[in-house]
């Protein structure tokens, strides 16, 4: 399938709308998702970048309907399985999210091992889930063995091992296959790859740009990690302190960076194959989500921050919202000559 290059949403599958995680703590509510918005367009990877403790896992359960209690989820998000049929995602019932979690929308997270359970085959894990959710299993294993095979793995191997006996990287791909076998249309990856070295994340990050290809599959990818979905991702999405503050086009937001938060970021690598260990930090601390500042929540690490900035929350736009390419900044004219971007080079598919 040709991939979608579009660059703003026009046949979503994702529409996130003022939606909310919070948290009540003795020290008082914790917003660690604050109203956000955003769309996720059908068949594009969206590429979610943030420090530590932005809320870039809380983004990821909120669109499986999956926020930890007592957290609570406010807002609206829309599923579109198919153009025109939009399925309200907080108000299904326990059986029903079930059903569209796994089938509909499917999840990876950071560290397979704790997704297996170490008594089973693999084998038995993929037969299992397909038996589970009432699907052909004889079918689905067949499937399976085609899904370790495009992830380069030996599937009658891998289908015979217990997961303590495969590396790292080999297990980590046999949970994408698994989380892939009941076909689902959306793939949620929650630092899938931070575990392993380098050169295996690579590897992996091709896999995965590969099977969206092949399999006409919407990923969402969250990472704290920019040079890692420079190449994976169409779109990116910046999230600082519980909202997004910067999207758009991935050649775009890497190369012509609007938020100064975004630049930032770029600015901290002094190459996009640079490895994650060899980046400077950023100056400043993240917000702690029961304190966030007023107005602008980055303008205390802000060169630009003025009393505007400390007094009023900026709405993520853009003057040309045609190019889909927006930032929440009071400022975007003037962050160019203020945060010049000190990256070498930008080697992205654009
Ligand atoms: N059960 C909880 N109760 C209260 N606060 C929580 C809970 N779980 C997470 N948080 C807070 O929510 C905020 C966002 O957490 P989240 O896990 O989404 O961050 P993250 O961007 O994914 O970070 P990391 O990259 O470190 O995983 C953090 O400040 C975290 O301390």
């Amino acid at each position: 399938m040709q991939r979608k290059r579009t660059k703003t949403v026009e046949d979503p599958i994702f529409e996130v709308r003022d939606t909310t995680v919070s948290f009540d703590m003795d020290r008082g509510e914790s917003k660690v998702l604050n109203e956000v918005d955003i769309d996720v367009e059908r068949g594009e990877v969206l590429g979610v970048v943030g420090e530590s403790g932005s809320g870039k896992s809380m983004f990821a359960s909120a669109l499986l309907n999956a926020v930890v209690d007592p957290g609570q989820l406010t807002g609206d998000i829309t599923f579109y399985p198919e153009p025109e049929k939009p399925v309200d995602l907080l108000s299904l019932s326990q059986s029903e999210i079930k059903q569209v979690r796994w089938e509909e929308i499917s999840m990876v997270f950071q560290g397979a091992m704790s997704s297996f359970n170490p008594t089973m085959s693999i084998r038995d894990h993929f037969r299992e889930t397909l038996a589970v959710h009432d699907y052909d299993v004889e079918e689905g294993m067949e499937r399976a063995e085609d899904l370790l095979s495009d992830l380069y793995l030996e599937s009658d191997q891998v289908l015979d091992s217990y997961p303590h006996e495969l590396s790292g990287g080999m297990s980590q791909r046999a949970l994408i296959a698994l989380s892939l076998v009941l076909k689902p249309e959306v793939l949620v990856m929650d630092e899938p790859t931070a575990a392993l070295d380098l050169l295996m994340q690579r590897s992996i990050i091709r896999l995965i740009r590969q099977i969206a290809d092949e399999r006409d599959l919407t990923i969402v990818f969250i990472t704290h990690d920019l040079p890692l979905v420079a190449n994976l991702a169409d779109r990116i999405a910046v999230l600082y302190a519980f909202e997004f503050v910067e999207v758009g086009p991935a050649y775009e937001v890497l190369t012509e960076a609007k938020h100064p938060y975004t630049r930032a970021l770029l600015n901290s690598t002094p190459n996009l194959e640079t490895p994650r260990e060899q980046m400077r930090p950023i100056e400043g601390a993240a917000p702690d989500p029961v304190s966030v500042p007023n107005g602008c929540s980055y303008h205390p690490r802000c060169p630009l921050a003025d009393a505007t900035c400390e007094r009023d929350d900026p709405p993520l736009e853009s003057d040309t919202p045609e190019d889909g390419h927006v930032a929440a900044c009071h400022y975007v004219d003037t962050v160019p000559e203020t945060v010049p971007l000190t990256l070498q080079e930008v080697k992205v598919n654009e």
